[in-house]
């Protein structure tokens, strides 16, 4: 009888370890990953989804305040189109480490053959030839660490101009908006290194740009929420804004094909000063290029940068200035550390950067808490499993920057403006197997930009703080947030009247320097 109840137990102890290890197996082996559940899906309205919360002014806090409520990870519906809301740091590791190839499209339907956001287009274009194409023209000769070498005399020169500027508002004693200059600086300095060659002041090229680009910033919204519309409400949500669309990219075209033809006649002329379309005229020309660009490339291209690279730096330097303004103690260290390392008889150059750690993590750290671009975009090409959750293929994929980068979970104090952060207890992301600070994004479509708009932040903000003391009207500086097509302003634009701090030594210097 014993020996019976010894051998039923024996039987039953094998029985039940092996369906725990045909389970694990199954698990581990077999279990395809949409067995796995989707993301959390906070509650959402009949037919429409959650497309109520998309449509808030301040989308970037309606998210942020989404997904403190119901998770880092989201499932979010527009109509029947699925879209997964990012917004902590570990999960954005995840996907920019391990699914970066995946996601490395935005998966904008192209709007028609429109010369932005159109099938030409570099920004939309998906991660194939062309983009590897275009992304490689790009560094080479704009962006990257050698082009920008080349390029510092352009910068240079509006640099003087904006400080010059700057101290005859001071002499005026009259009032100066921000946002304007800084928008002048980055437009300026784009359109020259861009297409420098042929756009002398006099004929207004830069001003048209600066103009056009801010329209075209102001449709950025729409067209980036038409996109996650079905086709049919995209089709009639598109259809509202076309005319407008179109008057803006007719006059781009007209612009830039003036600008090209110029270029064209000045081909055969020897110059050093190549800019960025006697390049892509080159590679328009060359039979043996390893991508055939058309004209409408080379275009498109243009607007694309002109609209990706001259409000966005420009944005965040009233942002840090109020911030500076606001604490005395910033203000001090960082005059402290100008004036140790430039001196008070010149004027920061763009080479005196790496010499100024403060100024840089003043920097940073305004970006962190205001970034121009508080959500991004990409598209997961396949399904993939995050964060333990499944994400189907042909979803989108919003990171919400703003909220990752005031994650109480990875920041003391996360709304607090303290530059100190980024000095020495700024710890390596990679050992924390967590990406918590993107405001350029992350991975191969992240921001090519980013060099040059740290030189254009931190030499605007060095000479303002360098050069000036600064007296505002109202009690204190309204720092409320307001969205402007994509990016993240202030709803109250910064006005200060300058004064100049040491006036005669920094423009005997700029003189010589001239
Ligand atoms: C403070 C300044 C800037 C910020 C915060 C910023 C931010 C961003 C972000 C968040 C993205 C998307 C990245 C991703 O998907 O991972 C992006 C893409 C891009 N940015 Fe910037 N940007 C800035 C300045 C610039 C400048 C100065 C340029 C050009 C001169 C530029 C050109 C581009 C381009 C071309 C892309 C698309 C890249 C691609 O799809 O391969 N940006 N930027």
């Amino acid at each position: 009888m014993m020996t019976t109840i010894i051998l039923d137990f024996q039987k039953c102890f094998i029985f039940i370890f092996l369906c725990f290890f045909s389970l694990l197996c199954y698990t581990i082996f077999f279990r395809k990953p949409k067995d796995f559940p989707l993301p959390p899906s906070p509650p959402s309205l009949p037919i429409i989804g959650h497309l109520h919360i998309l449509l808030s002014i301040l989308i970037h806090r309606s998210l942020q305040k989404l997904s403190s409520k119901y998770g880092s990870i989201l499932y979010l519906r527009i109509f029947s189109l699925p879209i997964v809301l990012v917004s902590s740091a570990s999960v954005a590791y995840e996907i920019f480490r391990a699914h970066d190839v995946n996601i490395s499209s935005r998966g904008f339907p192209p709007t028609e053959d429109s010369l932005f956001a159109g099938s030409f287009s570099f920004i939309s274009a998906p991660n194939g030839d062309y983009w590897k194409f275009m992304r490689k023209v790009l560094v080479t000769n704009l962006l990257g660490p050698q082009a920008l070498k080349r390029s510092q005399r352009i910068r240079a020169d509006e640099l003087d101009r904006f400080y010059n500027n700057l101290f005859e508002k001071a002499v005026n004693k009259e009032t100066v908006e921000i946002f304007e200059e800084a928008f002048t600086l980055t437009n300026n300095s784009i359109c020259k290194l861009i297409m420098g060659r042929c756009c002398p002041e006099e004929e207004g090229v830069m001003e048209s740009v600066k103009g056009l680009a801010t329209e075209l910033d102001d449709l950025s919204k729409t067209i980036m929420l038409a996109n996650l519309l079905p086709p049919w409400l995209q089709k009639l949500v598109l259809s509202l804004f076309k005319k407008e669309l179109k008057v803006i990219l007719n006059s781009f075209n007209e612009l830039l094909e003036k600008i090209l033809v110029e270029h064209e006649e000045k081909q055969g002329e020897h110059h050093h000063d190549k800019d960025l379309m006697d390049v892509l005229l080159a590679a328009y020309g060359d039979e043996n290029a390893s991508y055939k660009i058309t004209r409408n490339h080379i275009k498109s291209f243009c607007v694309d940068l002109l609209f990706a690279g001259t409000t966005t730096p420009a944005i965040p330097i009233p942002w840090i200035l109020a911030e500076i303004i606001k604490s005395p103690k910033t203000l001090e260290r960082l005059r402290e550390e100008l004036d140790s390392v430039v001196g008070t008889t010149r004027l920061i150059q763009e080479t005196d950067l790496p010499n100024l750690p403060y100024l840089e993590a003043v920097v940073k750290e305004g970006l962190r808490l205001h970034p121009p671009e508080p959500i991004f975009e990409r598209f997961s090409q396949e399904g993939c499993m995050v964060g333990g959750f499944y994400v189907p293929e042909k979803t989108t994929l919003m990171v919400n920057a703003y909220a990752l980068m005031r994650d109480p979970n990875y920041w003391e104090n996360p709304d607090e403006f303290k530059p100190e952060r980024f000095l020495d207890t700024w710890k390596d992301e990679r050992k924390e197997q967590a990406l918590k600070y993107i405001p350029f994004g992350s991975g191969r479509r992240g921001c090519p930009g980013e060099n040059v708009s740290h030189i254009f932040m931190g030499t605007a903000i060095g000479v303002m703080v360098q050069g000036f003391e600064w007296r505002f009207k109202e009690e204190e500086i309204n720092m409320e947030e307001a969205i402007v097509g994509l990016s993240l302003t202030m709803a109250h634009p910064l006005k200060l009247t300058p004064i100049a701090r040491n006036p005669n030594s920094l423009i005997l210097n700029l003189k010589s320097r001239g």
